[in-house]
């Protein structure tokens, strides 16, 4: 059975930044927003269910649903929010496992799932071991606004939206503080493998 680790963190904390690490170490990950992607697009069964709960109003001009449209209302309204995870969330679930079915197959040692909301959504039952990016709420936030061009208070709400990362160090298994430099967070990435006795061939 491969060592399946739960990657986690918040908005912008530095998930993809560690998840591309990874990959360059021949690890397979596994990434939720990506599954949750894939399983809202036209034709999928959550695409018809969020028609039902959000309207036509929430699609483009080519029936795909409009990303942001559907971000700037449930990341406002959590009761709104809940209802999009209720539609998403087990359709994610289900890619994810099927996928770590795939890497046992082929006998991989390490599967990474990178999930934002593994804690939230108490998904820690499907990994063996947990790793948290952490950073500072002030550098989150500044982050988030460059790369994703908005506002303070946008960006706001969608940290607001997940628990906080100073509450998720004390659930993880280990945490990468994410505060410095890439060569930094590189160097506690191989630091926690070392931890965990993870020396796989070719690393
Ligand atoms: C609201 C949506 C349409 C916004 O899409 P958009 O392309 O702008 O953002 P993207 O999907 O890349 O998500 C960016 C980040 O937002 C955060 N986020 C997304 N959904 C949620 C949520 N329901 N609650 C809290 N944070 C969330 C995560 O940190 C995620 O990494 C989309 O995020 C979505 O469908 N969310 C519901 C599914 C979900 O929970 N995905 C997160 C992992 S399963
Ligand atoms: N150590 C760092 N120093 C400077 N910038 C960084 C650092 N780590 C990440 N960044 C930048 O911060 C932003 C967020 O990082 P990243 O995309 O890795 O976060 P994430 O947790 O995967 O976000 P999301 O889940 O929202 O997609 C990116 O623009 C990235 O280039």
């Amino acid at each position: 059975m491969s060592l399946v680790i739960g990657l986690t963190g918040g908005i912008a904390s530095g998930k993809s930044t560690v998840s591309n690490m990874l990959k360059e170490m021949n690890i397979t990950v596994i990434d939720a927003d990506v599954e949750a992607r894939l399983a809202v697009q036209k034709g999928e069964p959550a695409y018809t269910k969020i028609i039902n709960v959000f309207s036509h109003d929430i699609l483009l001009p080519n029936e795909e649903i409009d990303r942001q449209k559907l971000g700037s209302i449930i990341f406002h309204d959590s009761e709104k929010r809940q209802q999009l995870n209720e539609i998403v969330h087990p359709e994610v679930r289900k890619r994810m496992k099927r996928k770590i079915e795939d890497a046992n197959q082929n006998r991989e040692e390490i599967v990474v799932l990178d999930i934002p909301l593994l804690f939230e959504s108490k998904l820690t039952y499907m990994v063996d071991k947990t790793l948290l990016v952490y950073v500072d709420r002030s550098i989150q936030l500044q982050r988030l606004m460059e790369r994703n061009n908005l506002s303070a208070t946008e960006a706001e709400a969608r940290v607001n939206s997940q628990m906080p990362l100073s509450e998720k160090v004390g659930l993880a298994d280990a945490v990468i503080n994410n505060n410095g430099s890439i060569q930094e967070t590189k160097e506690q990435l191989h630091e926690v493998f070392n931890q965990w006795k993870i020396n796989k061939k070719n690393r």
